[in-house]
């Protein structure tokens, strides 16, 4: 079984969720492994990759690391090295048959490049059974959430659900908008809508999974 995590953006707390919800399923037992198949911004250290290996106890590099913070379709070219998307597959289907659940991360958001025109979109039609959209609650996360559930349902995607993170400033004056913003979701999306923030809030997660 896989679980492909995209975000709204980049930087929404996909690594976050991946690992968090991870290290909540091992402790209830469950056999599950964590892959960061293409990482950007590696400089030198592939942040995403590391967490995500420290969680599951084992060494589980990206197939493909760049230095430059951008898109892989970007990295590639600037670092002069192709990505061989079937190789990406052929490792996903190595770690998924050494666990009952796979969960892995994409790189920003889902029409994100990975290679030319083929993006994580693409990439999750191909080897996703379900995927988890994280979103940064702040003002504008009403528009990027509806745009991926949009496409992901308009591509026959599984939609796990919505993950709200609510990481930030309590200091909701200046965003009167991450008060509302879980409840307007809930109400146009016909998905389950979740929200968290600290570690502890991915133990209500467990039996959705
Ligand atoms: N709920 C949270 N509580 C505490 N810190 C958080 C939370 N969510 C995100 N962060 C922090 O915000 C930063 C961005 O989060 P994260 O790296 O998970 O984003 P991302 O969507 O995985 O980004 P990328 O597209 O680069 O993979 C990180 O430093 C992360 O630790
Ligand atoms: C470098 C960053 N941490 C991500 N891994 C890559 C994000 C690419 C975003 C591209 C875009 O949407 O414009
Ligand atoms: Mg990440």
């Amino acid at each position: 079984m896989i679980l492909f995590v995209t975000g709204t953006d980049t930087g929404v707390g996909k690594t976050f969720f991946t690992v968090n919800l991870l290290k909540v399923l091992k402790e209830s037992g469950k056999d599950v492994l964590g892959f960061k198949p293409v990482e950007t911004g590696c400089d030198p250290v592939c942040e995403d990759a590391t967490k995500i290996s420290e969680v599951c106890g084992k060494e589980i590099p990206p197939v493909y690391s760049f230095k430059t913070p951008v898109a892989p379709s970007v990295a590639e070219i600037l670092e002069n090295r192709k990505i061989d998307i079937g190789l990406l597959k052929e490792k996903i289907r190595e770690y998924e048959s050494e666990t009952e659940l796979l969960i892995v991360e994409g790189a920003g958001g889902i029409m994100v490049p990975i290679s030319g025109s083929y993006t994580f979109l693409d990439f999750a039609r191909e080897i996703a059974d379900e995927v988890a959209i994280v979103a940064l609650n702040k003002l504008g996360v009403i528009n990027h959430t509806l745009l991926t559930v949009e496409v992901c349902k308009y591509n026959n995607l599984n939609l796990k659900g919505v993950f709200l993170n609510n990481f930030g400033k309590e200091n909701e004056r200046k965003d009167v908008s991450r008060i509302s913003n879980f409840d307007t979701l809930k109400e146009l999306l016909n998905v389950p809508v979740f929200k968290f923030k600290t570690a502890e809030d991915f133990k209500s997660f467990v039996e959705f999974f």
